[in-house]
């Protein structure tokens, strides 16, 4: 277990609103970090954050100790850093197999020169970059939608379609925004194995869900931000029985 994130003292306002409020936390590069809070709490935008899309108006961030504080979204997802996002992303007119090699460009060699030429070695890269698309979307269990147009497909296979495009980036952490938002119980579930196989296969992953049981199960560790503040950082079990976490969400989201 070694250290993969580390956040020190983040702080986002917006126009006055502290979406963020000195947050601190670490993420290990083998666990699957959950962050939960209630509406508003700044999910998405500690996410934001930690991704370049957003600067914070305060505060360090580190990814395998380089200091990444101001850097912008090219220099996080090159130094390993993929995610998908609450509203899903996929490029509707292309096919499932497009949109997850887009996710593999940065991994190409190939000059624009080579491209047009097509070359040799762009024709072999350009194969096992197919091949390295199609044994993802195997992975993921969508091979059979690889030449569907990506808008045409139910709710649940577009999500992979945006995960199987962030894994073929070879991230070293993983970021899911509420990928189980619009699934049925059994997509969710599915998609709780999956993710258990996404953390061993490599990549760290760190979710936002609302979703308490499928994060209670499937988390190492949870973060719970509330009005922007860490309320509480431990394992599932004493999350779960916290009482001011009790109070600010779980009980809420049970009801
Ligand atoms: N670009 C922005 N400009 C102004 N305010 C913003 C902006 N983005 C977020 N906020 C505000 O910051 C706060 C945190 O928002 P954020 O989207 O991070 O919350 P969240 O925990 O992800 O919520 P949800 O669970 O509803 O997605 C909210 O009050 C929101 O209105």
């Amino acid at each position: 277990m070694a250290e993969l994130l580390r956040i020190e003292h983040l702080c986002m306002n917006f126009s006055g609103l502290k979406a963020l409020d000195d947050i601190s936390l670490t993420v290990h590069d083998d666990e699957i970090f959950g962050i939960i809070g209630p509406n508003g709490a700044g999910k998405t935008t500690l996410f934001n954050n930690i991704t370049g899309f957003n600067q914070p108006t305060s505060g360090r961030m580190f990814l395998e100790g380089e200091d990444m504080t101001g850097k912008n979204t090219t220099a996080f997802c090159l130094k390993g850093i993929a995610r998908t996002f609450q509203n899903i992303r996929v490029f509707g007119q292309m096919s499932v197999l497009e949109n997850v090699l887009v996710g593999m460009h940065k991994n190409m060699q190939a000059n624009l020169f080579e491209i047009i030429l097509k070359t040799p070695r762009q024709k072999k890269e350009e194969r096992k970059a197919r091949e390295e698309a199609m044994e993802m979307l195997h992975f993921l269990g969508i091979a059979d939608a690889a030449d569907e147009m990506a808008g045409s497909l139910p709710y649940g296979t577009q999500r992979k379609v945006e995960i199987a495009r962030a894994l073929v980036s070879r991230p070293k952490l993983l970021l899911l925004d509420e990928p189980t938002a619009g699934m049925n119980p059994q997509e969710t579930d599915d998609l709780m194995h999956l993710i258990a196989q996404i953390r061993k296969r490599g990549p760290a992953v760190t979710v936002i869900e609302h979703n308490i049981k499928f994060m209670l199960t499937l988390c190492d560790r949870i973060a719970v931000l509330n009005f922007g503040k860490l309320l509480a950082l431990d394992v599932p079990e004493k999350v779960a029985v916290n009482p001011e976490v009790v109070a600010a969400y779980i009980g809420e989201e049970e009801e």
